[in-house]
């Protein structure tokens, strides 16, 4: 066991590929040279697999839907904690690997493709039926971070945790509360659907190759009903990117651009007052309650021009 691993409370052993060395030794064997483009930066560490394996509170009687497995470093460890893992690579040179790395874990199923765009409400349905809840559990291809959380949380796929290693700085801003620069609407579309709690922070040396970011671990646990009730969740999140269209400018600026014209906008101010808006504030102070109520007076007034 090297240093890595210690303490991980995984049984971390000779045929695991998450330390450099089998890592190197396996890309080398294979001849394989990684594509940055893919977002391929493989993990190498026991102490950070662990984290993200405890964060998404896996069980024999659950499923685990892995996006990206790479050479199986996570992939291996899933298939010890869940009853079922299936892991969806766009990589198809990564197939003929992960079949040796992944022959020890009957469990574990690949699949070739785009996540973005295979049906995965339908693989869920396929591959996890009967299971007491699904995961997904990644460690994400960083230049489509945000595409894939959003087509996962849109979609309303029956997921009971979203557990990801994805760029700090994109944690931060999903995990962001109103107030800072890091809230915006990123922030409150992943809080709308999701309780949202960074688990790790994980430095750029644990990767092969190293990315020029750090990156975190942040669960997304999906709530049962969104956070707030609104009667058009489009509209909803029209208005918070509206609200942030131009982060430096006031709410009432913002909003008059996106919904009202010269003539109708002295209407806007007293529409935001009548719900407890001060015009003169701006987007990133807003709470999720506050564009909801804001939502429901822009869809009852009739000079809000929607189609603007
Ligand atoms: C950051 S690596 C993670 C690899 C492995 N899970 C690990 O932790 O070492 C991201 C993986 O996602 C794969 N990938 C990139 N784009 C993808 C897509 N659109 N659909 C499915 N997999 C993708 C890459 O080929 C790569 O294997």
């Amino acid at each position: 066991m090297n240093q890595n691993e210690q303490g991980t409370g995984l049984s971390m052993s000779a045929q695991d590929v998450a330390t450099p060395g089998r890592t190197k030794e396996i890309l080398k064997k294979n001849h394989l040279v990684l594509k940055k483009s893919l977002g391929q930066n493989f993990l190498t560490d026991g102490n950070v697999l662990r984290s993200i394996i405890s964060a998404a509170e896996l069980a024999p009687d659950k499923g685990a839907l892995e996006i990206g497995p790479g050479i199986g470093a996570l992939t291996q460890q899933l298939a010890k904690e869940a009853g079922r893992v299936v892991a969806v690579e766009i990589d198809r040179r990564l197939l003929p690997i992960l079949e040796e790395t992944l022959a020890p874990y009957e469990t574990a199923e690949v699949i070739h493709g785009d996540v973005l765009k295979l049906d995965l409400r339908d693989i869920i349905s396929e591959k996890f039926a009967g299971m007491s809840g699904i995961s997904v559990v990644a460690n994400l291809p960083y230049y489509i971070t945000t595409p894939i959380i959003m087509k996962l949380l849109e979609e309303k796929l029956p997921l009971e945790n979203i557990v990801v290693m994805i760029q700090k700085e994109v944690a931060d801003r999903m995990a962001a509360k109103p107030g800072g620069k890091e809230y915006g609407s990123l922030s409150i579309a992943v809080q709308y659907y999701c309780e949202a709690q960074q688990v790790a922070i994980v430095p750029r040396t644990v990767f092969v190759p190293q990315p020029n970011v750090d990156s975190a671990v942040i669960r997304l646990r999906l709530r049962k009903e969104p956070a707030v009730a609104v009667t058009d969740e489009a509209f909803f999140f029209e208005v918070v990117q509206a609200s942030f269209a131009q982060r430096r400018k006031t709410i009432y600026n913002n909003l008059a651009a996106r919904f009202f014209t010269k003539e109708t906008k002295p209407e806007l101010e007293a529409l935001l007052l009548g719900v407890g808006i001060e015009p003169i504030r701006r987007g990133e102070t807003l709470s999720m309650e506050e564009y909801a109520r804001l939502t429901e007076a822009l869809l009852n007034c009739p000079s809000c021009n929607r189609s603007k």
